[in-house]
């Protein structure tokens, strides 16, 4: 009933009524009104009903039969913030033929390295993308258009919009890229400017609110399965080999915990979501470990970058350019310690330590990952064109969604330690 009660408020901005018949053919267009419900099961329909009196829902993305922008006087431009992630490229290069190919808008701007590249004070000249020198990018890792951290001043950046005639801005980052796009709609609004701000979620960590599949998210656990069974085998090869793996997620767990079922050579999962300790308590790493190793001989452990930071003696003061906080290195923490450990307790014990992190970030997307790039940007281009601003696309219930940017930031999501996930991984994770 608590979760219902904080559904935050759904509402799409849109910067005014669409008029213009859409020229998309051959597609199904959607109604105006169409939904997609918040709650996941019956059982949360009823409650909401029985407190609330209603249903809460997201607007659902889709292309409409009457758009806001007329195609022939819009300008397009794309940005990328924050860390890399895979299928940044397929995402712009879904963009950039949709509204070229699809919308017929004359002109689309890649925007260089992030917010930067909105700011002329950095004297960057965005890139012309069109159909043809898009072409081949979804093959390549990174984004072509570069990305960068730290803040920028939003009025510098919507004054930049308004002399290049901008009226479509697609923002592809995570919270933080997410949090600057909504400054810069408030300062559109507030100047009372036509220019939909659209974003869209890009986050390796799996961490925004109310979105529940990004990309780049299943080609990095994927990515991290070869990295376990190498973890495994050096394991093995030695006697109390410990095979440690240290992987992304500032201060969600998902891509260890997937990782882990994905290839159940790992034996322990350590995540932010699930403190542990080293020595002592219930769930003491170092004791377990050495049960472990005297049973099997080797053993798989994987930690996720944000786990383990009550370990330090110190909580890290450092900050990267766009003010997130660095965390100490739990990884080669984790490596010290066990191998002072193995010292103290005459356990001959070999640690093989793996750190996959900008290896993994900086691939081109799989299969399915490169699907779902695909849908995305061509909901993004629908959802600018109908004049909708503000927000991100999201997915929820198995479709793509509106999602208005501020509950998307409310907060960052983290793997619930009550959930069948962490359940799933803690049955196959042994407990020695
Ligand atoms: N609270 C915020 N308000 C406005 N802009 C922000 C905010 N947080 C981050 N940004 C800007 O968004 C961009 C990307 O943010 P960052 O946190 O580095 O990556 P990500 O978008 O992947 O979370 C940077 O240019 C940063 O300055
Ligand atoms: O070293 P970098 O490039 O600043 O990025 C490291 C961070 O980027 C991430 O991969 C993604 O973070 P963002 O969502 O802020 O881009 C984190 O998991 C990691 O902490």
């Amino acid at each position: 009933m608590e979760i219902m009660m904080q559904i935050p408020d759904l509402t799409v901005k849109h910067l005014g009524a669409p008029t213009i018949p859409s020229p998309l053919t051959g597609v199904k267009f959607i109604p105006e009104n169409a939904t997609v419900i918040y709650a996941k099961d019956v059982n949360e329909v009823e409650e909401e009903l029985k407190n609330t009196g209603k249903i809460s829902a997201f607007e659902a993305a889709g292309p409409r039969e009457k758009i806001y922008h007329d195609p022939s006087w819009t300008h397009a431009a794309i940005l990328t913030a924050g860390g890399l992630c895979p299928g940044l490229n397929d995402v712009i290069k879904g963009l950039t033929r949709t509204l070229m190919l699809r919308y017929n808008v004359p002109i689309v701007f890649g925007i260089r390295y992030g917010y930067q590249g909105l700011n002329p004070a950095f004297g960057y000249e965005p890139m012309l993308l069109t159909p043809d020198s898009v072409d081949s990018i979804h093959e390549d890792g990174g984004t072509v258009l570069g990305s960068s951290r730290g803040r920028q001043d939003e009025t510098i950046m919507v004054e930049t919009l308004k002399r290049m005639n901008i009226k479509l801005l697609f923002c592809i980052g995570g919270d933080g890229t997410l949090r600057c796009a909504h400054d810069i709609a408030l300062e559109v609004e507030r100047r009372g400017l036509n220019i939909s701000v659209i974003g869209i979620p890009k986050t390796i960590d799996n961490d925004i609110n109310y979105i529940d599949k990004t990309f780049g998210f299943e080609t990095a656990v994927y990515a991290t399965g070869p990295v376990i069974s190498a973890a495994h085998n050096e394991a093995k090869g030695a006697p109390n080999g410990i095979g440690l793996i240290h992987v992304m997620g500032r201060d969600s767990g998902f891509i260890a915990a997937y990782a882990t079922l994905a290839n159940t050579h790992v034996n322990y999962c350590l995540i932010p979501e699930d403190p542990f300790s080293l020595y002592d308590g219930e769930h003491a790493l170092l004791p377990s470990l050495e049960r472990r190793l005297k049973l099997r001989k080797h053993a798989v452990i994987i930690v996720s970058e944000g786990a383990g930071q009550h370990l330090f003696k110190e909580d890290s003061e450092k900050r990267d350019k766009s003010g997130n906080k660095l965390h100490h290195n739990i990884g080669e923490f984790l490596r010290d310690t066990i191998t002072s450990w193995g010292k103290e307790s005459n356990i001959d014990l070999t640690v093989k330590y793996f750190d996959p992190s900008y290896l993994i970030r900086s691939l081109p997307s799989n299969g399915t990952d490169s699907v779902f790039c695909e849908m995305l940007a061509q909901h993004a281009v629908h959802c600018a064109m109908a004049g909708c601003t503000d927000v991100v696309i999201g997915h929820w219930n198995d479709r793509f969604t509106y999602v208005p940017i501020p509950v998307a930031t409310s907060s960052r999501k983290k793997v619930d330690i009550e959930s069948g996930l962490w359940d799933s991984v803690k049955s196959a994770t042994w407990k020695y």
